[in-house]
This record gives C-alpha cells, sequence and structure tokens, in this order.
C-alpha cells in the first residue's frame, strides 16, 4: 500500500502578531491515507439528460388536495416551479476534456467535493466550472493522484481532495447513474438506527401514485433513494405530508425530496437524507420525536428535531428583522452552528435553497424578506461551511428577487462577457504547457465568477464590469515553492500579462498569512483571465486556515475568537462528514465508527486563539431576548444564568433605576416559551427569552416616573394613580 502524508496547518490571524506572517504554525496534523485508488466510473453525462427528462415527469403532478395553511415557515407553501429548479440545477456543470483523461464528460456540480470547496455560479450567469487532476503520466512522484480518486480509502482520500483541490473532477461511485431496481442491497445506515419491515411500509395502497413518481424520479437522480432506509423515509413522510400542497398546488412532498436530493447531491449520507425528507414532519404534521425515533433512531430523529429548532429561530429573526443588523446576524450564524448538529444546518440550508428556488409563487413583499433574510443569514452560512455551490446560488436567486433590475442589467451584459470556451481552451492550453516543461501539479481549476460576486465587486470597489479582471479564472496547485514560479513562468510565456497585476503574495504574504501568486492575463482577445498559484499548504490556509476565503470575503466584519471556531470547526465536521458517504455506504461498519480525517488543527497552548472544538463550557452563550416585541441575539459568558441576563436588561434601559429597582420583578420572564421557575438556572446556547412587562410599558414608565419622583422628593407618599395600578412587579 502506498502511502502519502498530508499536513494541515493553519495559522492564527497575523493580527495579533508581530510579524506579517503566519505565527504559531504548530497547528497541524498529519494522517496517512493509503492510495490505492479504484477509478470510479463516470458520473456520466446521462445524469444531465436524465435531469432534464424529470421535468415532464414532475409537471405532470396532476393530484389534487386539499390547501394546507399551516406552515409555519410560511415559504413551505410555496409553488414549486420545475422549470426554474431544473435550470437552476442544470446550469452548473462541470467539464472534463477528454485529450488527457480519455473520458468527456459533461456533468452537473454534484459531487462532494465541488460543494465543498468549488466555485459554481448558477441562475442567469451560466456557470463554469473546469477541473483538471494533473495527467498521471507527467511524471508526479507522489501519489497524491490516487487520493483524488475515491476508493476504499474514499473517506480519507475525499477529505484531501476536499482541502486541495477545489474544482477537483471528482467522479463519486455514489453518484453512479443506477437506473431503478438496481441494486439496494448496499444500504446502509448508522448502528443505531432500526431496521423496520419494508413489507409494513412500502405496499400502502394509500400511497399517492405521485407518491410514486416523485420517489422514481429521485432514484434516478441519486442512487440513496435506492436504500430501503431512505425509502422507508420517503412514504413517512408522504403519510404525514399527504393531503398538504405548495402553494403552486403541487404535493408538499415534492418540497420534501428536493430537499433531500439537494443533501445526497453533496455527498450526505443516508441518515442526512432520510431526515431531509422528514425535515418538516415534526413542525407541520402528526409526526413526534419518539414516533420519528422509533422507526429510524437518534440519528434522524435529533437531526430533524434540530432543523426544527432552526426553523423557529429563523422565523423569529424574520419577523423581527434581524437579519440586517450585523453584529445580531453573526450571532445567529454562531448560535445555529453552535445548537444544532453541522448537518441540521446543512438540511435547514438545503431546505431554504429550494424555497428559494421557489419563491416566485410568493406574493412579493414576502419574496423579498425571505430573500433578504437568506441572503443575510442562509447565504453567508453556507459560505462559512465552505458549501460554495449553494452559497452561489442563494446569492443569485435572492439578488433576483431583490434587485430585478440590476439583476437583469447584469445578466445580459454578462451573457457576452462569459467566455467558458476561453476557460475551457486555456486549461487545456496550460495544462499542455506544463507537461511540456514536466511541471506536475494536482489541481488546475477554473470557474468564472458568480453574476452576485461580480455585483458586489462592483460596488463595493466602484468598478465598472469591464474593470474586474477575475471574471474568469484558474487556480493551479503545486506541490512546492519552486513549482509555482515555474508554472508562473509557463503562464506568462503563453499569455500576454496585463501590466501592473501580477502579485507576489508568496515572498510578500498578505497580512492574514494568505499565499499564493497572482496574474492577469489575456489569452485570446481582450478577456482577461486571473491565475492563480499556490502550492497545497499555502490552498489549504486559504481554505481552512486563518486566511480562509470566508473571512476574506466577510471583510471588515471583526469575529469574535469564539465564532472563527464555530465556523472552522463545523465546516470541518461538514467536511468530513459528507465525505464519510462513501466509506458509510460501502461499509457494513456503522456511523460511530467514522472519525474525522485528523484531530482538529490546534494551537500552542499560548496562543490566544486556540481552538475549542464544542461549544464548550468556556464559549460565550448567545441567547435570543424577545422584549417589547423586539427581538436580539445578546452574548453571555459561559455559566451566565437568568438573573444575570435580568440585569443587564434592565442596566441602561427606561426601567433601570439608580435606586436599585428590582427590575426582574416587573418582568414576566419566559425561558423556552415556558414560565420561568428557577432565575437561577444557566443559559444555553440558542435559549428564547421573552419578557413581557407584567403591566403594560405606557403605565409602566409612568409608574417609574411617579417612583422616581417619590425617590427625589424624600416622600413616601404614594399617588392615588400609583397605588391603583397595583405597582405589579415593583415590589420585591
Ligand atoms: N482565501 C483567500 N483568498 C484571497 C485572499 N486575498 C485574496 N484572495 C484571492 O485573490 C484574489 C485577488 O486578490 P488580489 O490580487 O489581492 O486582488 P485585489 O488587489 O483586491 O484586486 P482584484 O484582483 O481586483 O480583486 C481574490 O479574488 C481572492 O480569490 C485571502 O486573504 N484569502
Ligand atoms: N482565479 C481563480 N480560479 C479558480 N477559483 C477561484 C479563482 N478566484 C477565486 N476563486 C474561487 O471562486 C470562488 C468564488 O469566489 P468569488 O469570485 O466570489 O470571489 P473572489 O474572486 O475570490 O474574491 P473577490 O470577489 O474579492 O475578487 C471561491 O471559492 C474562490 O476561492
Amino acid at each position: 500500500m502506498a502511502v502519502s502524508t498530508i499536513a494541515l496547518y493553519a495559522s492564527p490571524p497575523s493580527s495579533v502578531c508581530s510579524a506579517p506572517h503566519p505565527c504559531q504554525i504548530n497547528a497541524h496534523a498529519t494522517y496517512d491515507f493509503d492510495l490505492n485508488s479504484t477509478p470510479s466510473s463516470s458520473a456520466s453525462s446521462s445524469q444531465k439528460s436524465v435531469v432534464g427528462g424529470l421535468s415532464c415527469l414532475f409537471s405532470s403532478s396532476t393530484v389534487k388536495h386539499s390547501s394546507f395553511s399551516g406552515d409555519r415557515e410560511e415559504l413551505g407553501s410555496l409553488w414549486h416551479d420545475r422549470g426554474e429548479d431544473l435550470k437552476e440545477l442544470s446550469s452548473s456543470f462541470r467539464f472534463s476534456p477528454s485529450k488527457y483523461l480519455g473520458v468527456s464528460s459533461i456533468k452537473r456540480d454534484q459531487s462532494p467535493i465541488s460543494v465543498l470547496q468549488g466555485p459554481v455560479s448558477c441562475s442567469s450567469s451560466p456557470p463554469m466550472r473546469i477541473a483538471r487532476e494533473r495527467s498521471a503520466d507527467i511524471g508526479f512522484q507522489s501519489s497524491i493522484h490516487g487520493s483524488f480518486r475515491s476508493g476504499t480509502s474514499g473517506f480519507f482520500n475525499g477529505f484531501v481532495r476536499h482541502a486541495l483541490g477545489s474544482c477537483v473532477d471528482y467522479d463519486s461511485p455514489s453518484f453512479e447513474f443506477q437506473s431503478v431496481g438496481t441494486d439496494v442491497g448496499s444500504s446502509s445506515f448508522a448502528a443505531d438506527e432500526l431496521t423496520f419491515n419494508m413489507e409494513d411500509t412500502f405496499v400502502d395502497p394509500n400511497n399517492e401514485p405521485y407518491a410514486k413518481e416523485l420517489l422514481l424520479g429521485a432514484q434516478m437522480r441519486h442512487k440513496i433513494f435506492c436504500e430501503d432506509f431512505v425509502v422507508k423515509a420517503f412514504y413517512e413522510a408522504e403519510k404525514a405530508h399527504r393531503g398538504q400542497m405548495r402553494a403552486s398546488g403541487d404535493p408538499y412532498l415534492q418540497h420534501c425530496v428536493e430537499t433531500a436530493v439537494l443533501l445526497a447531491m453533496i455527498g450526505a449520507n443516508s441518515t442526512v437524507v432520510a431526515a431531509g425528507l422528514l425535515h418538516d414532519t415534526l413542525d407541520d404534521s402528526f409526526l413526534s420525536y419518539d414516533y420519528i425515533f422509533s422507526l429510524f433512531g437518534a440519528g434522524v430523529a435529533d437531526l430533524v428535531e434540530g432543523v426544527s429548532k432552526l426553523s423557529h429561530l429563523s422565523k423569529l429573526a424574520r419577523d423581527n428583522n434581524t437579519a440586517n443588523k450585523t453584529v445580531e446576524a453573526d450571532r445567529l450564524h454562531t448560535m445555529f452552528l453552535a445548537m444544532a448538529d453541522a448537518r441540521a444546518v446543512l438540511i435547514k440550508l438545503a431546505d431554504r435553497l429550494h424555497n428559494i428556488m421557489t419563491l416566485d409563487a410568493l406574493p412579493l413583499i414576502k419574496q423579498q424578506r425571505f430573500a433578504k433574510e437568506t441572503l443575510e443569514i442562509f447565504a453567508p452560512l453556507a459560505n462559512r461551511l465552505g458549501i460554495f455551490s449553494w452559497k452561489e446560488q442563494l446569492e443569485n436567486l435572492c439578488f433576483k428577487h431583490l434587485n430585478p433590475d440590476q439583476h437583469r442589467d447584469l445578466s445580459s451584459r454578462l451573457v457576452e462577457s462569459f467566455d467558458e470556451a476561453m476557460i475551457t481552451s486555456a486549461t487545456e492550453k496550460l495544462e499542455k504547457a506544463l507537461k511540456d516543461e514536466a511541471i506536475s501539479y494536482h489541481v488546475l481549476s477554473g470557474r468564472h465568477k458568480s453574476l452576485y460576486s461580480i455585483y458586489c465587486k462592483m460596488l463595493k470597489k466602484k468598478l465598472k464590469m469591464d474593470e474586474i479582471h477575475d471574471i474568469h479564472g484558474l487556480r493551479l496547485i503545486v506541490e512546492n515553492e519552486e513549482d509555482c514560479y515555474r508554472a508562473l513562468k509557463v503562464v506568462h510565456q503563453l499569455w500576454s500579462e496585463v501590466p501592473g497585476k501580477f502579485k507576489d503574495y508568496i515572498k510578500h504574504p498578505k497580512f492574514n498569512g494568505y499565499q499564493s501568486l497572482h496574474t492577469v492575463v489575456r489569452p485570446e482577445g481582450m478577456v482577461p483571465l486571473e491565475v492563480q498559484i499556490r502550492t497545497k499548504e499555502m490552498h489549504l490556509q486559504a481554505e481552512f486556515g486563518f486566511a480562509a476565503h470566508w473571512r476574506y470575503k466577510e471583510g471588515d466584519c471583526k469575529h469574535s475568537s469564539f465564532v472563527l471556531q464555530m465556523v472552522e470547526w463545523a465546516r470541518w465536521v461538514v467536511t468530513w462528514q459528507c465525505e464519510a458517504m462513501s466509506k458509510d455506504r460501502s461499509s457494513n461498519g456503522c456511523a460511530d465508527s467514522i472519525k474525522p480525517p485528523c484531530a482538529f488543527p490546534t494551537h500552542s497552548d499560548d496562543c490566544p486563539f486556540s481552538y475549542k472544538p464544542h461549544c464548550g463550557q468556556n464559549g460565550p452563550v448567545f441567547v435570543i431576548i424577545i422584549e417589547n416585541d423586539k427581538m436580539s441575539v445578546q452574548e453571555f459568558l459561559a455559566n451566565s444564568n437568568m438573573m444575570d441576563l435580568l440585569e443587564r436588561v434592565g442596566r441602561g434601559s427606561s426601567r433601570w433605576s439608580p435606586y436599585g429597582f428590582p427590575v426582574k420583578e416587573e418582568l414576566r420572564p419566559r425561558l423556552n416559551h415556558k414560565p420561568l421557575s428557577d432565575p437561577t438556572c444557566k443559559l444555553k446556547m440558542g435559549d428564547v427569552v421573552e419578557l413581557t412587562p407584567a403591566i403594560p410599558d405606557k403605565c409602566l414608565t409612568e409608574c417609574r416616573e411617579e417612583i422616581q419622583r417619590m425617590y427625589d422628593r424624600g416622600s413616601t407618599t404614594v399617588s392615588s394613580k400609583t397605588a391603583a395600578s397595583g405597582m405589579v412587579g415593583w415590589r420585591s
């Protein structure tokens, strides 16, 4: 067995270091992986046509149901526009030229690697992703190449793929198209998931015909929908949502299936896909946690419950217009990540993505509300988790709803600007030139910038579209620093350089430690092409470390170390859990045996930014406070209790009195929707505290003023008005 070793590095932000260079880089984890790769078959181009062919299947659903209006998320009752949906899905693809690989395929962007690392565009901006692994005959000594392919060690190898290659053309066996009725014997589910009797559920004479069509459609898109466990979840979802409709008149079940398909496409395992199918059942149907637990085990039940909690939080935030306050939105992200299993966040994101894809059915005002919230909360969350394809789809769709004129204008201009053929041909040329110079590389990937990203850059930098030089970009990941410069020379020999655009962030790293070579060239005609060249260690830093892309994109936003830790950790977890898919499915082992590929990167003990992976006892606690119908997300020290909260709320508010009136008594606090019984109870991440004045606010103010006057006068006389009010809550 050939073994190679990759070290992962993370360094603290240079802002806390004296040198403008990554310091304290002892945060490395080393792991071995086997390189026996099994070349997997291509996720064939037939998949694209299969998806395309589904449009008639779905639109042919003509089942009539009674309308359902009890949808807590509102979006749940949306009209489902298959045409739009398919456009979004199929607009995202990658191209693997056949020249060196021997296989040509155009496929939708659906591999876990692309989702976790790579850029994808959607909507009216035709997306482009081109990825090349170095060709095997280049003579590259390390066997990293093998690690990009799934095999028996797909899990470990896959992680490296993620970490190293943003656009690796990964043909996961899980994406092989499998026609319905083929081997479903590979079903896998966690050991804690219960077995069940297929006969009981599947042959239900009450199953609606549309349900079979939906299942068939899902199975054609991903073979995980052939697994018994997932099929069972599908039929439970069908029973739970039977009769419920989207605003479009489509069966509600369709939304559940689409959510689950999105999850399957990024490599989620059967537990997550099943939970995706059932994600709305706790809130919108008669199913209970215990029932789900009894059928599917704690794995699924906890996830469904987690999604339900997130939905409640999101609704609270939306109702209270919290999303537009940066600090609060930031705390919400952190709370989402800290409260729920990161996989529940994934399900929530998939749910939201599908809802946003089908937003058109809602009245304009609601479309805008949801789009705004999505842009503020969910797209950054997807970005932080490294799920770029979802992030870009969410952003582009929200952009379309929020700024339709700019969206239309930019799209029409970009139709002419996007030059996918140029990226393809530039990739091929560079690949050949590198081969001629015997420069080996890990990954050569291409992307064009998403519509929304272009829009933001134009606004931020006050640029015209033709002043943006990185609409088309290539990224080359090589073995070592020397190869970076050799490759740069090759690039400059191939194409003419745009003067003034070369940046050597290797010799002069950015303040956050980011390293890479950047240049802009003009391959053909006038269209500029940005080329980034870096080593795999630099790339890890740019994806997971302190120079991580999400932080770079969030720019000026100052994050507490806790936020950073949460995000890094959640991303780590999501990465390896998605990667676990192939191992999970191909082995009989239980999910518990799946471990992250290496220890979470840690820092030296004295590093102020040392990671604490879990939302541990030492981290702050974020609590939602609803007061006078206004919501805020507030941060408390670990071990704070309700008394601390009440004190803080009182201080600085109009209720606070220098004479120390026991402000907490004037309120009737409710903790997580129940009256507070023990004020000394500790606050937990995600607690919702409602503070309702015991007497009407106006009256309270009058009382307060009156008492203040009393004290000021030194009088003990209480006015009749105050006495009449009963002074509720003012007694200690
Ligand atoms: N992950 C990560 N990527 C970065 C960072 N800084 C720059 N980049 C990448 O490098 C690209 C260009 O960076 P620069 O060459 O510094 O660009 P610029 O000077 O801001 O000018 P433009 O090319 O117009 O954006 C960005 O589009 C990112 O893709 C960073 O700190 N972290
Ligand atoms: N030249 C490039 N080649 C390949 N991928 C790139 C290139 N530049 C950026 N990316 C990747 O494309 C994705 C989308 O990035 P996006 O275009 O939104 O921002 P950016 O170009 O990195 O930053 P900015 O908008 O500030 O220039 C990210 O995953 C990023 O790492």
